[in-house]
């Protein structure tokens, strides 16, 4: 398990995304976090697969997309974002009835495969599923936009996560930034979604490096 630092491009020039993402993953990024929101599931609207698709033709295919849909049904779009270049397809618990279903048809396309909990759905429903998938999403705002203040009070769900796999990748999106990193690493995540405290530094580059620095030294003292 590594620290991963997946700046969200929610937070870019969306007319100038591609050299958006190039120059992130140049200043640090393990990771690119592309916010798929449909209008219901959540109340914002931004991207689809064909924005994925012209995004991973310029950016070539080694960088790390990680997809999260915040879509009412994920199901529908699953082919879609995986043709289109996305490396890893998280959607939210509470969006879907058969889990596994969605769960398998990711795996499919041998992509990684997320499941995301809002603030106000309980840790012990994702449980079932943490042997099935490659990540937990814990979200630490309501999901829809950017700039939110980070929720502490989430971290009893990433401490219970982490309790119960040691090795597993557990993402938090949603206010982190310098300040608030290390509440989230204390309580076990290592992969830190981080859209505004990225894109509106003056210095990205040493905002990453700190993430990860800071990351890293608890998941140190894990072992
Ligand atoms: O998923 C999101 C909103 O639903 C964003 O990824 C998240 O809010 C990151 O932005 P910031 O770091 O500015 O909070």
């Amino acid at each position: 398990m590594k620290a991963l630092i997946a700046p969200s491009l929610l937070s870019s020039n969306f007319a100038k995304l591609g050299e958006e993402a190039l120059s992130i993953i140049e200043k640090g990024a393990d990771w690119l976090h592309m916010d798929v929101m449909d209008g219901h599931f959540v109340n914002n609207l931004t991207i689809g697969a064909p924005v994925i698709r012209s995004l991973r033709q310029f950016i070539g295919e080694k960088p790390y997309l990680d997809c999260h849909l915040m879509v009412s049904d994920p199901l529908k779009w699953v082919d879609d974002f995986a043709k289109a270049g996305a490396s890893m397809i998280t959607f939210h618990l509470e969006a879907v009835t058969n889990i596994d279903t969605i769960i398998n048809k990711i795996k499919e396309h041998n992509i990684e495969v997320g499941i995301s909990i809002k603030p106000n759905t309980d840790v012990d429903l994702l449980i079932p599923y943490l042997d099935k998938i490659d990540m937990a999403l814990v979200m630490t705002v309501e999901p829809g936009f950017g700039g939110q203040k980070f929720m502490q009070n989430m971290m009893p769900k990433v401490s219970k996560i982490r309790k119960l796999k040691p090795n597993l990748n557990i993402q938090v999106d949603g206010g982190l930034s310098l300040e608030t990193i290390e509440i989230a690493a204390r309580a076990g995540a290592n992969v830190i979604v981080a859209g505004s405290a990225v894109f509106k530094s003056e210095n990205p580059q040493k905002v990453i490096s700190g993430l990860r620095e800071i990351t890293e030294k608890f998941m140190k003292q894990e072992n």
